[in-house]
């Protein structure tokens, strides 16, 4: 008999070194920007090489070969992520950014946020429908950005 060994979210971290030795580089500020919120700060995974690379390896290792051809990162910290990512599965890279950032015609979504409320933007052209994309950022709170960009991406459906 065949018996699979369930694992919460948690235990399989802890059992996986890799992932575990990237979250122990992620330093949980707590009350930062506003009381309550539990702040997780990627400058210090940054600040090591090794964990850096892992990080960017293990995204690498999932989406390689999977045809993608756009990698879109959420401004801010998608732009640290997303771009090593789209030169190693050889995808574009697009960047979603915030509001009047972009120079030229852009599609533009809102949402909110943990801590307010915000909008994304892509410029129009820079994505054709049908293309296969991955969104990239740093965390989801409550997931109100990636939708957003993801409502963005939709738009382009086929
Ligand atoms: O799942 P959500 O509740 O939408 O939150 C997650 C988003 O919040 C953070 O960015 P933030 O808006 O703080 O902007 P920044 O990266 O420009 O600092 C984070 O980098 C995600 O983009
Ligand atoms: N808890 C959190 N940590 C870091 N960035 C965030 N953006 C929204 N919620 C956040």
């Amino acid at each position: 008999m065949l018996v699979r060994e369930q694992l919460t979210m948690s235990e399989y971290r802890d059992k996986d070194p890799l992932i575990h030795g990237i979250q122990s580089k992620i330093r949980v500020v707590p009350n930062f920007p506003k009381p309550g919120i539990m702040f997780q700060d990627i400058t210090t995974l940054l600040l090591d090489p090794k964990a850096f690379k892992d990080t960017i390896d293990l995204f690498v290792e999932r989406y390689k070969g999977k045809n993608i051809s756009v990698v879109a990162g959420i401004e801010a910290r998608g732009f640290i992520f997303g771009p090593p990512i789209a030169l190693e599965i050889g995808a574009k890279f697009v960047p979603l950014r915030k509001p009047k950032k972009l120079p030229g015609k852009v599609i533009s979504e809102e949402y909110v946020l943990e801590y307010g409320k915000d909008c994304l933007e892509m410029h129009v052209g820079a994505v054709e429908p049908g293309e296969r994309a991955l969104v990239v950022d740093d965390l989801i709170a409550t997931g109100g950005t990636l939708c957003a960009a993801m409502q963005l991406l939709g738009y382009l459906r086929t």
